[in-house]
């Protein structure tokens, strides 16, 4: 186990500074990725909210996206939040045709689900395995969660007023499956670092390490 953990944050767009930050609060040494050398060194990723149309096209111009997959296919532990959930998704619906997703874990997820009239929020939700009370979750033009595969926990909802597909009320908007972490909001952008905190222990009892 290693007690801090080197944690890499794809830094080809979106808000790469605030995950660093929020990595380094929970008890992580962040670093930027950029490239497949710098990924070989970490022993989790974190893919942070920006424009998921635009990080599928970087991957590929950066020649990333392969490299990034094996080290998931490989069991990475890897945080997605907003444009990163996307990202991690093995159906994406409201995509763009050519945009690519890692499908790291088996769940349709809606781009830009929450509506253009009420595109960035800000709500309290409790999310399971984080203790402390409810967390303040920011919502910016978000993802939901329409579809979880087998193995996909449900941690979190927000209630949009309509119920959800599958009857439990509230739109599901943070997921884990194995290694996998993914929120539809991006706690790197307030100051409670609890949901790093609980990637970072995912890190922590993972222990994936860098690769040789
Ligand atoms: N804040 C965000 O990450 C927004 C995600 C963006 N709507 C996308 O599709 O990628």
């Amino acid at each position: 186990m290693t007690p801090v953990p080197q944690i890499g944050v794809l830094a080809l767009q979106g808000d790469v500074v605030d995950h660093m930050r929020a990595l380094e609060a929970a008890g992580a040494r962040a670093v930027p990725v950029r490239r497949a050398s710098e990924l070989d060194a970490v022993e989790g990723l974190v893919i942070p909210g920006g424009e998921s149309t635009t990080m599928s096209k970087l991957l590929d111009i950066f020649d990333l996206f392969d490299p990034v997959k094996k080290r998931l296919d490989a069991g990475l532990p890897v945080f997605g939040s907003c444009a990163g959930m996307i990202m991690l998704a093995d159906e994406v619906l409201d995509g763009r045709p050519d945009q690519r997703s890692f499908g790291a874990i088996p769940m349709t997820v809606r781009r830009n689900a929450f509506g253009r009239q009420v595109d960035s929020f800000e709500t309290e939700i409790g999310i399971d395995g984080i203790a402390g009370g409810p967390f303040r979750a920011v919502f910016i033009r978000a993802p939901w969660v329409e579809r979880v595969g087998a193995g996909v926990e449900v941690l979190g909802r927000v209630d949009s007023g309509e119920g959800s597909a599958d009857g439990q009320g509230g739109r599901i908007v943070a997921v884990r499956a194995g290694a996998c972490l993914a929120t539809s909001f991006h706690p790197e952008v307030t100051s409670d670092a609890r949901v790093h905190e609980y990637f970072v222990d995912m890190v922590r009892g993972a222990d994936a390490g860098p690769v040789e």
